[in-house]
């Protein structure tokens, strides 16, 4: 007979969203455990966000570097891969133990494993017999295996953060966030780059004026994108690997050193056995209501990645553990309103996003304005010598509203934060107009951009 043991909370996934849910509870003098299969951490400290932001500041110094040659700069400064992993380490190495010492801390009990769901209201976890009032699933998303030959020999996102050297020859199997950002990260450094993706363009929740200057610009750095290909199967050679795809029903082949799925993630749930508490999915995740309780079983909740709720973002699982924790507390008293969240693409120069694209935007409003425009001659494009600068912004005419926008440039990932506070205080273009900003700025840019041209 297993150990028992009853807990008021138990989580499952020790990232931003089940962390947030369980620190909730705990602070509210709830008995919680949490379990979890890997490091703890989650994605977004470990393996995600965090470490790819230390690698890309690295290569955003090249790439400012290569546009200033010939103009102050004679010399590329030269990276030094391993000290960079060295530095990137130093940060996730620290992250599994000290997110250990804070559950226990806060009087969190933890385990190490993936639990198996028994029933409606118990799971098996190393060798443990446990039973809860209330289960939490937040574990994320996993890598989309492609269901290919040679499947084997694929890199994923963990692999590149962890390349002990780039590769000469590199090709990504898919051309969404992950893959573009990963793509110019090494093209910048020197790796002959393929993209090879399914659709007839990259980043497809993006603004599409904006995602073909980028994909020009990214062809101009040396990266071939082969568009509306399918990817049949994968075969190891001497040296390199060799990835074979249909293009126009003809079969084609690329041979290169390293080959990345990038073709997406999907939620990671397989191991849970989820069938046996009365918990029903489906490929967007668990499924849950509007205060992020299951459907079919009031015992358990689900928030960040893995609930079908999500868009895939760190402070959007963070917000979604926050609100599953107070509804554990209080009786479902809050509802899940999806915000306004900004989004970038962390390229060379970085592709952002807030609020209604142009096409929900035509949907939802009578009459839109679209201020769309190239700043490359602006100022702030023009001292870099960056050849890319681009905007769209989105306003219900009517009431003179700011309800989307979208930018290209080298700072987007900090302005469009500006664009995300004035439309959640649904700022009229006036009003955002009489705001003051700090000059020279990128964010000095963005009055200029809501300029009648006629
Ligand atoms: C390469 C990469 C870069 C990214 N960059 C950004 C970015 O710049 N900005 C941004 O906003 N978002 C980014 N994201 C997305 C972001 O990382 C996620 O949205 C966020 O981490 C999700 O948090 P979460 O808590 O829902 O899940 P996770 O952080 O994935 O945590 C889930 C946890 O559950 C565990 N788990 C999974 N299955 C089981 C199981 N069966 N049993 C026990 N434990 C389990 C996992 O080990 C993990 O620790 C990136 C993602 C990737 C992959
Ligand atoms: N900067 C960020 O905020 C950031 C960075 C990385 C990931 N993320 C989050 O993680 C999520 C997952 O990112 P992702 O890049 O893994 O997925 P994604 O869904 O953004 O992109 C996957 C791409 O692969 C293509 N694809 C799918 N199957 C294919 C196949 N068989 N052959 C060729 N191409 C194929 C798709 O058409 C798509 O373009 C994102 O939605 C995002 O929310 C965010």
């Amino acid at each position: 007979m297993e150990e028992t043991k009853h807990y008021d909370v138990f989580v499952i996934g020790t990232g931003i969203a089940g962390q947030t849910a369980a620190e909730v509870c705990v602070k509210n003098n709830l008995k919680v455990g949490i379990a979890d299969n890997r490091a703890f951490g989650g994605t977004c400290a470990i393996r995600g966000c965090d470490p790819k932001k230390i690698l890309l500041q690295f290569t955003e110094l090249i790439h400012k570097s290569q546009l200033l040659i010939g103009d102050g700069v004679s010399k590329l400064p030269k990276i030094k891969w391993k000290e960079v992993q060295k530095f990137k380490s130093s940060f996730t190495d620290a992250i599994p133990l000290s997110t250990e010492k804070k559950l226990s801390n806060l009087g969190i009990e933890y385990y190490h494993q993936s639990p198996i769901f028994q029933n409606d209201n118990q799971v098996l976890v190393e060798g443990k017999l446990i039973s809860a009032n209330t289960f939490v699933i937040a574990t994320g998303m996993i890598p989309r295996p492609l269901k290919i030959t040679g499947n084997e020999f694929l890199g994923i996102s963990d692999d590149i953060l962890n390349l002990k050297k780039l590769p000469k020859t590199v090709t990504f199997i898919g051309s969404g966030y992950v893959g573009m950002e990963f793509a110019c990260m090494m093209a910048t450094m020197g790796s002959k780059v393929t993209m090879i993706e399914h659709g007839s363009k990259p980043l497809k929740q993006f603004d599409a004026f904006l995602v073909d200057k980028l994909v020009t610009h990214l062809e101009t750095m040396g990266i071939r994108f082969i568009f509306n290909a399918e990817v049949t199967s994968v075969e190891k050679l001497k040296k390199n690997l060799k990835v074979n795809y249909l293009l126009d029903g003809k079969e084609k082949s690329i041979k290169s050193s390293k080959v990345f799925n990038t073709a997406g993630r999907v939620p990671s749930i397989e191991l849970l056995e989820l069938e046996k508490a009365h918990v029903k999915f489906d490929k967007s995740g668990v499924l849950v209501d509007d205060f992020l309780q299951s459907v079919s079983n009031p015992h358990i909740y689900a928030c960040g990645d893995v609930s079908s709720k999500s868009l895939p973002l760190t402070p959007l699982s963070g917000l979604q553990g926050y609100v599953v924790g107070n509804n554990i507390l209080k009786a479902n008293s809050k509802k899940f309103d999806v915000p306004c969240i900004p989004s970038t693409v962390f390229t060379n120069p970085k592709l952002s996003s807030v609020g209604y694209s142009e096409e929900e935007a035509q949907k939802r409003f009578k009459n839109i304005k679209i201020y769309q425009g190239d700043a490359s001659a602006w100022y702030n494009a023009k001292k870099e010598n960056n050849p890319v600068y681009a905007y769209k912004i989105l306003v219900n005419e009517r009431t003179n509203v700011i309800v989307g926008a979208h930018l290209l440039s080298s700072e987007a990932n900090e302005t469009i934060n500006v664009f995300s506070m004035a439309i959640q205080q649904k700022m009229t273009v006036l009003q955002f107009k009489k705001q003051m900003f700090t000059y020279p700025s990128y964010s000095s840019d963005l009055k200029s951009m809501l300029k009648d041209t006629d």
